[in-house]
């Protein structure tokens, strides 16, 4: 049986904030707004696999009231979600994300950001794709305000 989810996050830029995407620290003059380290990607991904095995949202399971969840790591989060994945016996087939954002410059740290989002979830980098856009300097993204990030994720039974 095979299981499909989608993710979609936003988090504005903020002075003296970490850039953190993907589990990577980018350097960059601003850095990204949230109750967690706001990993835009990873919180993405989280809300893709907890999608698929219909779970609800990343802020169901680590509300952003809850102070236990003050500037988590979020690769903590995800690997968490991961857990319940494999819990329900699902297997991933693949991960396809797409980052949206005028700035940084994403290229030099996909291959990075891939290798990372694989170890988290143990799985091999060919199951990952990282990639980014801009918005052609339109809307928030294009501003420079903040970041987006989608993504898709094919889940297989592990019965199967
Ligand atoms: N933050 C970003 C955005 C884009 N890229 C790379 O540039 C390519 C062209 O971007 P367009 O928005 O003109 O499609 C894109 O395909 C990415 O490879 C990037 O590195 N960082
Ligand atoms: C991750 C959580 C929890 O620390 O906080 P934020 O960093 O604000 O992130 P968001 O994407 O709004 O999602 C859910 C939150 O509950």
């Amino acid at each position: 049986m095979f299981r499909i989810g989608q993710g979609f996050d936003v988090h504005q830029f903020a002075e003296e904030r970490p850039c953190i995407i993907g589990g990577v620290r980018i350097p960059f003059e601003k850095g990204l707004l949230g109750h967690s380290d706001a990993d835009v990607l990873l919180h993405t991904i989280a809300d893709a696999c907890l999608g698929a095995i219909g779970e609800g949202d990343i802020g169901k399971h680590f509300p952003d009231t809850d102070a236990a969840f003050k500037d988590a790591d979020s690769e903590k989060l995800l690997a968490h979600v991961w857990e319940m994945v494999k819990e329900k016996g699902y297997l991933l087939g693949n991960l396809d994300c797409t980052i949206i954002a005028q700035a940084p410059k994403m290229a030099p740290y996909i291959d990075e950001i891939r290798k990372n989002v694989s170890r988290i979830l143990a799985v091999d980098p060919s199951q990952v794709n990282i990639k980014a856009t801009t918005t052609e300097k339109l809307g928030f993204t294009g501003r420079k305000e903040g970041i987006a990030s989608q993504a898709v994720i094919l889940l297989r039974n592990n019965q199967q």
